[in-house]
């Protein structure tokens, strides 16, 4: 069974690293990138052979479209004649819908959409696929296999796809934001900047395992911090004085917006 990943820039390279962690050989899977300094990197760095779109895509069973939403469909219409029904293809492209991918190929071929997130680089990706007009179980499992090294999946409708982005495809940004304000903040406060980005990231990783590790809700866990009258009151009150939901629930709204945009082939 071979895997072909089509575009192996940040998402492609998880997916890559993620599927020979989990014991897939190298001469299994085949890479097509654009950039030839990339594929030179890609083949040093995993020993895998880098072939263009339409090789790439003859001797796959699977298929990973990994390249920018703008860039799908013209890759499809390179690789379209050397598609063939039984081929499962997995879309990861933001906003880009598996008609939009099944109206490209020939009938038969099985469309998969999945939307993960980068912490599949280091095995704690969150991924949400959707099965197009010619997918079944089997081809979900498929992609769940596959992505299976990179993190947890869970099977949402297609229509949520956009939500899911705004939430987990875009969310390890909004976390990062909060970890370069706060690092800023500890260094206004005197910190150095050294002690003050080990005090936050390890505040983050411990705050996550903890949300994780006990399955209590994160208003409870909350709670627990915010001591009568204590510190954690007064900096809250400020960040509700702030706006701080609110401003996700517009920042993600975006988010969604956005995807919906990309759906319909709207430019950069
Ligand atoms: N980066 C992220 O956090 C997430 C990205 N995605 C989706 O993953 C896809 C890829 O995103 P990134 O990896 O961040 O982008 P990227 O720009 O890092 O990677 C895209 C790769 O595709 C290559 N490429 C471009 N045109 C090509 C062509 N015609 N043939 C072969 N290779 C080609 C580029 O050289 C590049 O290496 C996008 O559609 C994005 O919506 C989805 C969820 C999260
Ligand atoms: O920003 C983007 O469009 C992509 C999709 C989700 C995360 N990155």
């Amino acid at each position: 069974m071979t895997v072909a990943i089509l575009g192996v820039g940040v998402m492609g390279e998880a997916l890559l690293a993620g599927i020979l962690q989990g014991g897939r050989p190298v001469s299994e899977v085949l890479a097509a990138e654009k950039r030839p300094e990339r594929a030179a990197e890609l083949t040093e760095r995993y020993g895998i052979e880098v072939v263009d779109n339409a090789e790439a895509v003859k001797r796959a069973d699977t298929v990973l479209l990994v390249v920018k939403p703008y860039d799908v469909g013209p890759v499809l219409d390179e690789v379209a004649a050397s598609a063939r029904p039984g081929q499962l293809f997995v879309s990861l492209a933001a906003g880009i819908t598996t008609s939009f991918v099944e109206a490209r190929l020939p009938g038969g071929v099985a469309v998969v959409r999945v939307m993960p997130n980068t912490p599949a680089l280091v095995g704690e990706g969150m991924a949400a696929i959707s099965p197009g007009s010619f997918s079944g179980d089997e081809h979900l499992a498929e992609a769940e296999d596959l992505l299976r090294s990179t993190g947890r999946s869970v099977r949402v409708p297609e229509k949520q796809q956009d939500a899911v982005t705004a939430v987990s495809g875009s969310g390890p940004a909004y976390v990062f934001m909060v970890a370069e304000a706060m690092i800023e903040a500890g260094v206004h406060l005197g910190l150095t900047r050294v002690t003050a980005t080990e005090l936050v990231v390890q505040t983050l990783t411990g705050s996550a395992a903890l949300l994780r590790e006990t399955g209590e809700h994160p208003t409870v866990l909350r709670e627990r911090v915010t001591s009568p009258g204590g510190t954690t009151a007064a900096a809250l009150r400020k960040l509700e004085e702030g706006g701080l939901r609110a401003d996700f629930l517009v920042a993600l709204e975006a988010a969604r917006d956005r995807s919906r945009a990309l759906s319909s082939g709207e430019p950069v």
